[in-house]
């Protein structure tokens, strides 16, 4: 590619890490950004000229930033040996590219560079706007490769400060994590990369150490490997025991979740549908020493990105121009402070929380940080973590130690007791707008004295060229009972109420912990689950335990202005492209409701069912694949009612399994679980095995498939053609034309096997271990892979974009036919099994 010009007008300057003011150098050469959107917004520019108090020269600097256009960003995810693989592509085959286009005034354009305070350089940046990359012709190449590596969860488009949370939480591959407000899923997605860093080269190591007597063959060993740290998870062979619960209020919003996590294909997820302010309490088995004690699960690590008004996103919303009102913020508080004050409670003693709003309003930030930590018996119990060393690169502000409150009607408030004068002194005698007392800043004096709040991180858009974002770490300390909101304080002098039993009063979610006086964290197992909001087995009270918080703050508002904020275009990329199929949604049409009884939100989900180590088909399974002992066969559940194999089993971790059977019935909404690990698949005989190997699945089971059923390649134009050619013939001598691999996929028996692509090292491009499903029927062979997965295999390793060949498409067409047929008669198993499996529908082995 030569040199390559783009025109448009009107594009602004600045640029990223100027340190105050970016890059001024952008006017004269550029593109469009939104000229119907007026940047502009009285109140708005009020409140935060007399709230952030910047000299004139900064607040310049920080509206100037707040109106252009937001720079573009990615992440490489995945496991590191894979993420730095891809990474190595945008380094040698696209930047050399990107830096050759120019500026309509001549200057080339600038290319990507690594985030500086990102770990191992895995997130990027570039200046060029996304709208820009995505339009213009010089820059197509590059955007088809964000697209493709997106699409198959190689790169996540995420935009830089939403990358922070999740990196000061220290998540380890043992941790039970939850994200309460985790919709549409790139802080969770970052969440659970971080439980599994590390595992595939420890599972490899510890494989190794038993290869020889379990006759592997698992090739060269890798640096990695040899790297590889035993003790950092040491129970599972290798295998990450932490555990990601990602949970949304929102069902639909829900799905979006599900949608952006399963390309992880992670046994270590749960996806749950609750309100976080009533999270409800998983039970656990018990203790086998205390086999009559109800245990419940406690986080070591909680992200509260909460919902809020979200004026830190101007720049992506612009929309937020106009319709920012003061009273966006004030209606969230009391759902924040509860969304925290919950997590808290869920923490284990040690744990640490994370919260997180893109509002620069201290109304959602330091007050809502300070009420929950006063709720929850003060810093003896709940300490503000100092941060200031973690992330270095990373520009910020401290957190703010006061402010004024805007009310609804732009009037601005210092302190509470302005609000009370006001309250006695006037005629109606209450209290304006929806000010409530927590929402000012701590008064002075003993009471107030000694939040650090200033350990609170506050980053602002013109520091480093970002969005706006707030986040604080909180640590328990200690086990403590939280007050509830309509209980006045101790008076001075007395404890807080720190380990205290209290008596707990409406507002408090979860009435499991509150039906035991002294809980903490064993919550009593109640008759009813406290939390269950809907659509429960068991139909209990929920809606009316909720009633005082529904009344002072409802929850109408919090999601007018926080949950159903429209799609940013962020979220909207990673939105799922069959919109009308929800992933993880039933194919059952919704329940009917009795005439008269309230509408029910929400779908049932399926069921999950484990299967008997000792079923025909898990057997089955274990005899063709010559499948290793150490393989565990006590976690394959299947989605349905009967509890049998119908068409797909699935697998989890041990934890999960103990959650999802622990639960059953207690009415928590679970909507995805487990990783698809076999498919049902017709056979050409009885002796093959009707399970094959999915895709999703593979990287956790292929170790342990024994060496009769898996065929080993090294040469990188093999692959090439499995990975072009649907169904190349190998009959009639056609497996002559596969090179290393011919004899043996002529010799191997019929049915699924593992290919495993171990490059001989010579080709820098072609340097990455996989494990793919490979199904060898009479004539032919098939990759049994979704086709946006071939595709950008062969532009990753091949740069190559010809389309696909099927030579059997017709016989494909009508074999899908027949398979839409079938599954409208399939009622039994519906679930996640529902959502299309291209790899069945699409790559089915040809009939023979
Ligand atoms: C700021 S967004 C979260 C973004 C997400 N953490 C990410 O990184 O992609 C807030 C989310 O909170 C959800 N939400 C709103 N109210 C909630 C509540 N009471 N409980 C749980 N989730 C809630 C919304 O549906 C929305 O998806």
């Amino acid at each position: 590619m030569g040199r390559k010009n783009f025109r448009g007008k009107n594009r602004r300057g600045g640029g990223r890490g100027g340190g105050g003011g970016g890059r001024g150098d952008r006017a004269g050469g550029g593109w469009k950004e939104y000229p119907a959107i007026v940047k502009e917004n009285k109140n708005l520019q009020n409140f935060y000229d007399a709230l952030l108090q910047f000299p004139e020269e900064e607040r310049e600097q920080y509206w100037a930033a707040l109106r252009r256009e937001l720079p573009n960003s990615f992440r490489f995810c995945g496991s590191k040996g894979h993420a730095l693989a891809v990474k190595r592509l945008l380094q040698t085959r696209y930047i050399p590219e990107i830096v050759k286009i120019e500026h309509q005034d001549g200057r080339p354009v600038e290319p990507p560079l690594p985030v500086p305070w990102y770990p191992d350089e895995l997130a990027w940046w570039m200046t060029t706007p996304k709208n820009v990359v995505r339009k213009f012709p010089p820059f197509a190449a590059f955007q088809k490769f964000l697209v493709s590596e997106t699409s198959i969860g190689n790169i996540s488009r995420q935009e830089v400060v939403s990358m922070i949370p999740p990196l000061l939480m220290d998540v380890r591959s043992n941790h039970v994590v939850l994200d309460m407000c985790a919709a549409p899923g790139s802080k969770a997605a970052q969440l659970l990369e971080m439980i599994h860093v590390g595992e595939e080269a420890r599972v490899r190591k510890t494989l190794r150490s038993f290869a020889q007597e379990d006759g592997l063959d698992l090739g060269k060993e890798t640096q990695e490997e040899a790297e590889a740290d035993l003790d950092a998870d040491p129970t599972d062979c290798g295998r990450a025991t932490g555990l990601l619960i990602a949970n949304d209020a929102d069902y639909k919003r829900g799905h979006m979740l599900v949608h952006q996590l399963k390309r992880l294909s992670s046994p270590n997820l749960l996806v749950t549908n609750h309100d976080a302010t009533q999270f409800p309490s998983i039970k656990l088995s018990p203790d086998p020493e205390r086999p009559t004690e109800a245990k419940y699960l406690k986080f070591d690590r909680i992200l509260a990105d909460v919902p809020c008004s979200g004026d830190g996103t101007l720049r992506k919303n612009p929309n937020l121009w106009k319709d920012w009102t003061p009273g966006n913020a004030l209606g969230l508080h009391m759902t924040q402070v509860r969304i925290l004050v919950r997590a808290l409670q869920l923490l284990k003693v040690g744990g640490k929380v994370v919260y997180s709003t893109c509002s620069m309003n201290p109304v959602e930030n330091e007050a809502v940080v300070a009420a929950a930590i006063d709720r929850c018996g003060g810093l003896d119990n709940v300490g503000i973590v100092d941060c200031s060393t973690s992330l270095p690169g990373l520009k910020r502000y401290p957190g703010m130690a006061s402010w004024k409150i805007i009310d609804k009607s732009g009037r601005i408030w210092s302190s509470w007791e302005e609000v009370q004068k006001f309250v006695k002194e006037s005629k109606e005698g209450v209290v304006p707008g929806r000010l409530v007392e927590t929402m000012f800043p701590r008064p002075e004096g003993p009471e107030g004295q000694g939040m650090p709040l200033d350990r609170c991180m506050r980053v602002y858009p013109h520091l480093m060229d970002t969005g706006g974002f707030f986040i604080t770490v909180l640590e328990k300390k200690t086990d403590f009972r939280a007050r509830s909101e309509n209980e006045p304080k101790s008076a001075p002098g007395q404890s807080s109420g720190a380990g205290q039993p209290q008596t707990e009063v409406g507002a408090e979610p979860n009435v499991e912990e509150a039906a035991k006086p002294e809980a903490t964290d064993a919550p009593a197992a109640a008759a009813a689950p406290a939390a269950v909001v809907d659509q429960a087995p068991e139909p209990v009270k929920a809606e009316a335990d909720s009633k005082d918080e529904t009344e002072d703050t409802p929850m109408e508002d919090a999601t007018a202005n926080g949950a159903k904020r429209p799609l940013d275009s962020d979220e909207a990329e990673q939105e799922p492209v069959k919109k009308a199929k929800t992933e993880g949604a039933t194919d059952s049409p919704a329940p009917q409701q009795p005439a008269g009884k309230p509408k029910q939100r929400g779908r049932i989900e399926e069921p999950f069912k484990y299967l008997d180590p000792s079923h025909p088909v898990i057997q089955n399974i274990k005899d063709f694949y010559k499948l290793s002992t150490r393989f565990p066969d006590d976690r394959y559940m299947v989605r349905n009612e009967m509890g049998e194999p119908a068409k797909a089993i699935y697998y989890t971790t041990a934890l999960t399994r103990d959650i999802l059977t622990q639960n059953e019935g207690r009415g928590i909404k679970f909507v995805h679980g487990g990783v698809r690990m076999y498919m049902k698949q017709d056979a050409p005989s009885a002796e093959v095995c009707r399970w094959r190997i999915q895709n999703e699945g593979m990287p956790i089971v292929h170790g342990y498939v024994g060496e009769p059923r898996v065929i080993h390649l090294r040469n990188k134009e093999t692959f090439r053609r499995l990975l072009i050619e649907m169904f190349p013939r190998i009959a009639d001598d056609g497996w002559k034309e596969f090179d290393e691999i011919g004899e043996r996929v002529r010799d191997i028996g019929m049915g699924c096997c593992v290919l495993r692509v171990e490059p001989d090292g010579d080709d820098p491009d072609f340097q990455e271990t996989m494990a793919l499903p490979l199904w060898k029927s009479i004539h032919s062979l098939n990759l049994m892979l979704p086709k946006d997965d071939r595709s950008a295999m062969l532009l990753r390793l091949f740069n190559d974009t010809s389309p696909l060949v099927n030579i059997t498409l017709k016989k494909q067409q009508q074999q899908q036919q027949k398979d839409d047929a079938a599954k409208q008669d399939t009622t039994e198993e519906n679930g996640e099994e529902g959502a299309t499996d291209y790899a069945a529908v699409e790559d089915l082995p040809s009939p023979e």
